[in-house]
């Protein structure tokens, strides 16, 4: 019988189903020695957000086959470290949605009308009505960063209740926020507008202190800010500050950057309307039993040889089928993540085109694995091979899917191209020798690069001069330069230009770029 390991508490309800066809141990609170120690015995790992799954546990799980995640974010788990031992790690993308919405809005109520404070100051023998005078949240405007399923269900909501609407999401389409009653703005302008701010994005180094202490000072001072989503995308010691200062009105929180949140965190010594929860917000017993039934029905399907329908970095394929097309699908994946950033936020549409051998493949998977790259920069692990289709058409993003068997520059090429903020963009890979991923064009540009962590490219006229101009403006920002190519369609006319770089690029360099002459466009990419 196969060995499951469930190391947080999860709910009985799971551990049931676990049980009908694996023994089960449940251990809390293990150190990562101790895990390490112990899990090469078993087939199956279930966790929730206290357990680290780290590589080095990863390297010992010889037996390991599913990695299960009852909620929906993964950062605990190394999931590059997982996929390249072929471990399957699934999650709960929506158990916990309406949990983590309605705690949002208990902070909102609770804040405008001074809840905690109020009970505290009754409960310690006071009377005091004058006091906690709150403001009423009907027609005052709500600022919703990041509309995906939580932030949604907090507009249709608020909505009911008489807030005005105000959104900010570089991916969404402008028709599913109106659908949301929701008016898509930048975000500056919903910092500057709102009464209440509430945040429903994921954690990302995009998002990492989105809201600092120059944001936090365009707010009104009667604003409200909430996160409920993750720590660190606000600066912490900034909002003490401003909350400190009276800058803000107040502040509601159930994430922190560092969970626990220290002792001595200044947040907790502020007097002013300040509500801290300790990460609460997928805790109800109608969220925690929907993920305990969704992941442990995945890994009981899992260890009984039937696909997960929710797994984030491996589709849930027949293994033959798999193991055959899981190159391209890595292929798919890198190509989509990179035209999508290319092609900047809101993607209207994608085509994509099966080459070659590919092109008498199954193309279904493939085209689902392209659109999981496409989202990744803006869903990170929500997004998977099960959901992937529909969180595209979701956004409103039309998929088209051409083939030519008849293209032989390669044995099998995929070409993907995005229409999307910043115009239209397309990029073709391919596979080579031990199935190594090659760029090889770009807006229809031959080149013929490995994609890197960090990339940039640049549109310019093909002149003397301009590769060396933009190989001393990197070195005088102190970027590393790991390889770099030019692919042009005629002499002197125009170019692009493909860097490898070890390190992002810093801030200013790419209006720098932008300024050398001859260079007509230049964009920056995170794989
Ligand atoms: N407090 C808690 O216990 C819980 C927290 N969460 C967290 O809540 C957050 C939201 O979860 P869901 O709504 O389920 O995710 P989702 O993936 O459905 O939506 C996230 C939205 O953020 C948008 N987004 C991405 N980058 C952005 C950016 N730079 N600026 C503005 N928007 C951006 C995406 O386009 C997407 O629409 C996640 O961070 C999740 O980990 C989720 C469940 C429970
Ligand atoms: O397991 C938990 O309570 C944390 C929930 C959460 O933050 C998530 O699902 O992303």
């Amino acid at each position: 019988m196969p060995k499951v390991l469930v190391s947080d508490p999860i709910e009985q309800v799971g551990i049931d189903i676990l049980s009908q066809v694996a023994q089960v141990d449940i251990q809390t609170n293990l150190s990562a020695e101790e895990l390490v120690r112990i899990i090469p015995e078993y087939d199956a790992l279930m966790i929730r957000s206290g357990t680290r799954v780290t590589q080095a546990i990863i390297q010992a799980a010889t037996q390991l086959k599913i990695i299960g995640r009852a909620g929906v974010g993964v950062d605990n788990v190394d999931i590059p470290a997982a996929t390249r031992r072929g471990i399957v790690v699934v999650n709960s993308p929506e158990g916990n949605t309406i949990a983590a919405a309605e705690h949002t809005l208990a902070m909102m109520m609770a804040l405008s009308r001074h809840i905690p404070e109020a009970n505290y100051s009754v409960k310690s023998g006071q009377w005091d009505r004058k006091r906690f005078t709150g403001v009423e949240i009907y027609k005052k405007v709500l600022g919703i960063v990041g509309l995906g399923k939580i932030g949604s269900h907090v507009a249709t909501v608020a909505r009911a209740m008489g807030m005005r609407l105000l959104a900010y999401d570089p991916y969404l389409s402008l028709d599913r926020a109106e659908q949301l009653g929701c008016r898509l703005v930048e975000l500056d302008l919903l910092i500057q507008e709102a009464d209440f701010i509430t945040l429903h994005l994921p954690k990302t180094p995009e998002t990492a202190n989105l809201i600092n202490a120059p944001i936090l000072a365009k707010m009104k001072p009667t604003a409200r800010l909430i996160n409920c989503a993750r720590g660190g995308i606000i600066d912490e010691a900034a909002l003490a500050e401003a909350l400190q200062a009276g800058q803000i009105a107040g502040a509601a929180l159930d994430v922190y950057d560092k969970e626990p949140l220290a002792a001595d965190s200044p947040l907790r010594q502020l007097s002013r309307e300040v509500i801290l929860t300790p990460h609460l917000g997928a805790s109800t017993e109608e969220a925690q039993v929907n993920v305990a039934i969704d992941v442990a029905e995945q890994i009981r399907d899992v260890l009984l040889g039937l696909p997960a329908r929710s797994a984030v970095n491996i589709p849930g394929l027949r293994p033959d089928l798999l193991e055959k097309l899981k190159p391209y699908l890595q292929l798919a994946e890198t190509l989509g993540n990179l035209v999508s950033q290319l092609a900047g936020g809101r993607v209207e549409s994608l085509k994509v085109s099966l080459q070659g051998e590919l092109a008498t493949s199954e193309s279904q998977p493939v085209v689902v694995a392209a659109l999981k790259g496409l989202l990744s920069h803006a869903l990170q692990e929500r997004v998977n091979y099960v959901n992937a289709s529909i969180e595209a058409k979701e956004r409103g993003i039309r998929v088209i899917e051409t083939r030519d068997a008849s293209i032989r520059d390669y044995s099998g090429s995929l070409q993907l191209s995005a229409t999307g903020s910043l115009g239209e963009h397309s990029v073709t890979g391919s596979l080579l020798g031990d199935n190594e991923i090659r760029i090889t064009s770009v807006d229809e540009f031959p080149i013929n690069v490995p994609p890197a962590r960090f990339m940039l490219f640049t549109l310019h006229r093909d002149m003397p001069g301009i590769i060396g101009k933009i190989g001393s403006l990197l070195g005088s920002f102190n970027v590393n330069i790991a390889s770099m190519q030019v692919g042009r369609k005629i002499v002197r006319g125009d170019a692009v230009m493909v860097l490898n770089i070890d390190d992002p690029l810093p801030e200013g360099l790419l209006e720098e770029i932008m300024k050398v002459p001859g260079i007509r466009d230049a964009y920056t990419v995170m794989l």
